[in-house]
């Protein structure tokens, strides 16, 4: 073995020689120190899994490259980098009181299950035996230096994976597509998570599957919002099932034979010009400190953090975003060009569009002034055969915003959380309207009637999917705010408030001045009007952590009821899924932007056990200002290792498939439909 290399074998779960603690101790030794929490010890039997996969069931023989220390700390080092750390002179890793864990389902751990899955490949020779790990390594090139690499995967980050010929070491390369040939400079050596990080410079050979032609920004490989490009949508399109698959893979620490097979992800009806909103930024005056007053003496750049620096990137245009939208970074840029000298710090600039519609009369003119509010000077005017919308940006984060999604009308904080691409909106939940209750002829004796929305936000799942469910839908979110809103676009949407008193026939006998036939008349009337509304569907919302709701839904049969959860990116706290299992629906909607964080908790439905759920736990830190998932993570208390009691309820997974909501990006949106197992049918 080389100095400074450490072996682990691994082998599948029924070989004795490799205890789970001995496998945690060297484990912990080759990872990230940031890992020795309990996010890596949840995270250590999907790295076994992993392992197992690439080795076919026998043992494998990992090592990590030697350590990039002695390759000196090279020039540049300023910027942070995921994962990365800083480095004194000596190549010393500086301690920040800044950093933070690595949080479960983050792109850094992602990032570092495909290395270490790629590493572990690589080192099983084509004959499916492990490789001698004496092979001479070369040198790694110095931090700054430019080489040429070879991109053989991608990363679910949307990463290119690459190699330099003669060498193991893995680079981590943006921009880059598996085919391609690309020279990259060597930016940063991270020798304890096994990869090197490096810039993206140029394309030396393409790959097939590569067509620049196809990239519409001009800021592509320079900004960090996108990453597919260059690649034909439908190729867009494979690698986010791809990126489900793994996440189940890795993520689920489910046996394959409980994960279906992944289906074909969804496209979104547009492919560019599709954002609703965008926040670009501008930094503060340069040299201006915290309690500086100095104003900017000039234009600061004004768009996106780039890739490889922190110096914000000026962008004129970004074509992703709605012709709104993109009107309305022209419209920003010309104000901060005439304002600049009024702000002493930097600021980040809400785009939210905004729609008014105006419905044509039968003849396809405009309906009657006096009816309608006036059409406001809109920037993007949109003609159908029935009705008008006037596009507007809005940029207060107080303002409401209006969208449609087919004839549902939603208004919301323009800063709080909404879907960003309206665009896949109608086909969207129209599937979710077709797979919400389970299939006709499915087990069961009771039909489902009832559906709980779990992280509601203004009321997407209800006011979509109310009418399938006469017994009422209950929504719960955190955000005030949302929730206010939610009440208001229910009733919008024609929706009736639960705590509504359902119109009782008058009492016989009982006494009324109007005369028998008209009170009888006008009951009927309202009987009449009431059903009609609740045709639409019966709705109560609650401002609260998710976890309070199972203290309101004690009136819904289990049998009866779906769950439709919609958690921000980390995904669902123990106390939540315990509850769930507690509570026992018939059927779990599991709606997620994190398709990695969705595996994980899915994994705890199918298996009924929320012991492993890990760092996020006890974490009720979340608020309407990080709706969008940014919230922090709280390590979580030893109490979480508590085995959940939840009498033996499971799930299975009828079906998990991915939504385009961001074409060009290496995001997908995970749906995962569950059933609950039932007695007997195990
Ligand atoms: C991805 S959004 C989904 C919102 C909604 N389903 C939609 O599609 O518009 C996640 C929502 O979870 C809410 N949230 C975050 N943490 C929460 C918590 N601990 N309890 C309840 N809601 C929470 C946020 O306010 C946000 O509205």
């Amino acid at each position: 073995m080389l100095p400074g290399r450490i072996r682990v074998f691994l082998r599948p779960s029924s070989t004795s020689s490799c205890t789970p603690l001995n496998l945690t101790l060297s484990l912990t030794r080759i990872c990230h120190s940031q890992l020795r929490t309990r996010a890596f010890f949840w995270s250590r039997s999907r790295f076994t899994m992993a392992m197992a996969a690439v080795d076919g069931g026998g043992g494998v023989n990992y090592a990590p490259p030697p350590s990039a220390g002695a390759a000196g700390a090279g020039p540049g080092t300023k910027r942070s980098h995921p994962g990365g750390q800083r480095q004194n002179k000596f190549g010393k890793k500086m301690r920040s009181k800044q950093k933070k864990p690595v949080q479960e389902g983050s792109h850094d751990e992602v990032l570092l299950m495909d290395v270490q899955t790629l590493l572990a490949a690589s080192k099983i020779s084509d004959d499916g035996a492990a490789a001698a790990d004496s092979a001479v390594q070369p040198p790694l090139p110095e931090q700054g230096s430019e080489i040429e690499v070879d991109v053989v995967e991608m990363s679910s980050t949307g990463d290119g994976l690459a190699k330099q010929k003669g060498s193991d070491q893995i680079y981590v390369v943006p921009f880059a597509v598996p085919g391609d040939t690309v020279k990259v400079k060597v930016y940063r050596h991270l020798p304890d998570e096994g990869y090197t990080v490096a810039d993206f410079i140029s394309v030396t050979k393409p790959s097939p599957l590569r067509d620049d032609s196809r990239i519409q920004c001009k800021y592509f490989a320079k900004c960090s919002g996108c990453q597919f490009q260059m690649l034909d949508y439908a190729e867009q399109l494979r690698r986010k099932r791809q990126i489900v698959v793994k996440a189940y893979r890795n993520f689920s620490q489910l046996p394959p034979e409980l994960v279906p097979d992944v289906l074909d992800t969804i496209g979104s009806p547009l492919q560019y010009n599709y954002r609703t909103k965008l926040t670009p930024h501008f930094d503060g005056p340069p040299g201006g400190g915290r309690h500086s007053k100095k104003p900017h003496q000039e234009m600061p750049p004004f768009g996106f953090t780039p890739k490889t620096s922190r110096r914000i990137l000026d962008i004129e245009d970004c074509p992703i975003a709605t012709e709104t939208v993109r009107k309305g970074i022209t419209q920003e840029r010309e104000r901060l060009a005439v304002e600049f000298g009024k702000y002493t710090r930097g600021a980040t600039i809400l785009l939210r569009e905004s729609t008014q519609r105006v419905p044509k009369s039968q003849n396809g003119s405009i309906e009657s002034a006096g009816t309608q509010p006036s059409p406001p000077a809109a920037s993007v005017v949109v003609e159908t055969d029935t009705y008008t919308d006037y596009k507007t940006v809005i940029t207060d984060q107080n303002a409401t915003s209006t969208e449609y999604i087919d004839d549902f009308i939603f208004t919301n904080p323009a800063g709080a959380f909404f879907q960003n691409n309206n665009s896949i909106l109608p086909p969207f939940t129209a599937y979710i309207r077709e797979h919400i209750l389970p299939p006709a002829g499915s087990s069961g004796a009771k039909p489902v009637r009832n559906l709980i929305d779990a992280y509601s936000g203004s009321g997407l799942f209800t006011i979509t999917q109310a009418a399938l469910f006469p017994g009422g839908s209950i929504g719960i979110d955190i955000a005030e705010k949302s929730i206010q809103f939610a009440r208001r676009n229910a009733e919008l949407n024609g929706l009736v408030a639960m705590s509504t008193p359902s119109p009782s026939p008058p009492r016989r006998g009982s006494r009324s001045n109007s005369p028998p036939a008209a009170a009888a008349a006008a009951a009927a009337r309202k009987q009449e009007e009431e059903a009609a509304a609740a045709a639409k569907g019966r709705y109560r919302f609650i401002a609260a952590d998710a976890p309070e709701l199972f203290k309101s839904v004690a009136r819904y049969d289990p049998d009866e009821t779906v769950v439709v959860l919609d958690p921000p990116r980390k995904g669902c706290d123990a106390s939540f899924l315990r509850q769930l299992l507690q509570f026992a629906p018939r059927r779990v909607v599991y709606v997620s932007c994190n398709v990695h964080t969705q595996a994980r908790d899915v994994g705890v439905l199918v298996r009924g056990e929320v012991e492993d759920v890990a760092a996020n736990s006890n974490n009720t830190n979340t608020s309407a200002t990080t709706a969008e998932g940014e919230a922090n993570t709280v390590e979580a208390g030893e109490d979480n290792k508590k085995k959940n009691k939840t009498g033996g309820v499971r799930y299975e997974i009828e079906s998990i498939r991915g939504f385009d909501f961001f074409p060009q990006t290496g995001h997908v949106e995970g749906v995962a439909i569950l059933n609950r197992v039932d007695a007997g049918k195990e």
